[in-house]
């Protein structure tokens, strides 16, 4: 970790999840404090009343409380709580794109609570992008033995094989090399790219988007320096991944990659979105309203998240950029 530990800014996510609990418990844990100087932005009274409720030490960091919630149900979101979400992580965003904080790590909002709030888009990623301006940008999930960066994010399963295309799949492809060498210090990553379909099409048989479009996205990353090989069958990819033979596989649709992931990585994997101009980095789990006001919920993952974005923080400033990698396609 560097000598000067970047101030991170964490969101309590949705007041009426596990992210009130799982802030105040991964700040129980002291070596946060050696990875960086942490702040958290959400609602100081209702972190007070979880804090008591569930007998956690209340931390010795600053709070900047935007919100003044009253009421609220633990597992029982609504629109002011969607409100309140967006609220916090804009702010948030905000505040790293003026350099007052090197990064921000996400608790978990609702989708649901969120498009009740008239919020249009369906999650962190999505905003994240709004606000930043940024047209390329991709979902990776991290952990020590699998990361998956996904070519197509929160939509219906219906809708992937008309949304994928030669050119976003060739940015995705580009902006995870990128991601792993600016943010992971990988300087020479090996990326596998998934196919769509069983045995990754058999010849046409079943689909014929591994040829169409997977294969030549491949093509041009490679025409680009990138070490990016496949398409290959899914079933086995992810298996070959955790074994060490790939860096990071793209996968072609959430619940492709995320299967996977996160029955290796449940507890302590990082969602983090790459593309944008901070750094973000997020649990890989929900609000998990059924476990909310329990006292149940495990902080693993909020915690690799916040050890995650205190390693990018620091990587980003190597100088990696020797190649262009932006995509042509
Ligand atoms: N980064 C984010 O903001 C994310 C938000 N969501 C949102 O969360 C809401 C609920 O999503 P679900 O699909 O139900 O997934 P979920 O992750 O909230 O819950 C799935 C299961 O995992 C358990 N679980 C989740 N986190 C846990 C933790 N830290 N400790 C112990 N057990 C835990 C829950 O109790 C539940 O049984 C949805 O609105 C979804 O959109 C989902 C994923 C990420
Ligand atoms: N399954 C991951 C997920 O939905 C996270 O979404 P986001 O809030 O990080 O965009």
């Amino acid at each position: 970790m560097p000598a000067a530990r970047p101030k991170i800014l964490i969101t309590m996510g949705c007041p009426a999840g596990i992210g009130p609990e799982i802030v105040l418990k991964a700040l129980g844990h002291p070596e946060v404090y050696d990875w960086c100087r942490p702040e958290v932005v959400g609602d100081e009274l209702l972190l007070k009343e979880t804090a008591k409720r569930l007998g956690l030490p209340w931390p010795s960091v600053p709070i900047h409380s935007l919100t003044n919630l009253k009421g609220v149900r633990p597992g029982r979101p609504s629109a002011a709580t969607g409100q309140a979400s967006y609220l916090y992580v804009t702010w948030a965003a905000r505040a790293c794109l003026q350099g007052e904080a090197e990064a921000m790590v996400t608790a978990p909002i609702s989708k649901w609570a969120l498009s009740l709030a008239g919020v249009k888009e369906p999650g962190h990623t999505e905003i994240l992008a709004r606000l930043t301006g940024c047209t390329r940008f991709a979902m990776m999930m991290a952990g020590e033995r699998l990361r998956v960066v996904l070519a197509t994010i929160h939509l219906a399963l219906s809708q992937v094989p008309q949304t994928l295309s030669l050119e976003g799949l060739g940015e995705t492809i580009c902006l995870a090399y990128e991601a792993l060498r600016r943010d992971f210090a990988i300087d020479h990553p090996r990326l596998a790219v998934a196919a769509l379909n069983p045995h990754a099409g058999e010849e046409g048989l079943f689909g014929d988007e591994e040829k169409r479009i997977i294969q030549p996205a491949i093509e041009l990353a490679r025409a680009k320096g990138i070490e990016a090989s496949g398409p290959y069958p899914a079933d086995s990819l992810f298996y070959r991944a955790a074994q060490g033979e790939f860096d990071l596989v793209v996968a072609m649709y959430h619940d492709q990659g995320l299967i996977p992931f996160k029955l290796l990585h449940f507890r302590d994997g990082v969602n983090i979105t790459i593309g944008l101009p901070l750094i973000r980095t997020s649990v890989d789990h929900g609000t998990a309203y059924d476990l909310a006001g329990s006292g149940q919920a495990d902080e693993s993952s909020l915690l690799a998240a916040i050890k995650l974005a205190a390693i990018a923080a620091r990587n980003r400033g190597r100088d990696v950029y020797g190649q262009d990698t932006s995509f042509q396609g």
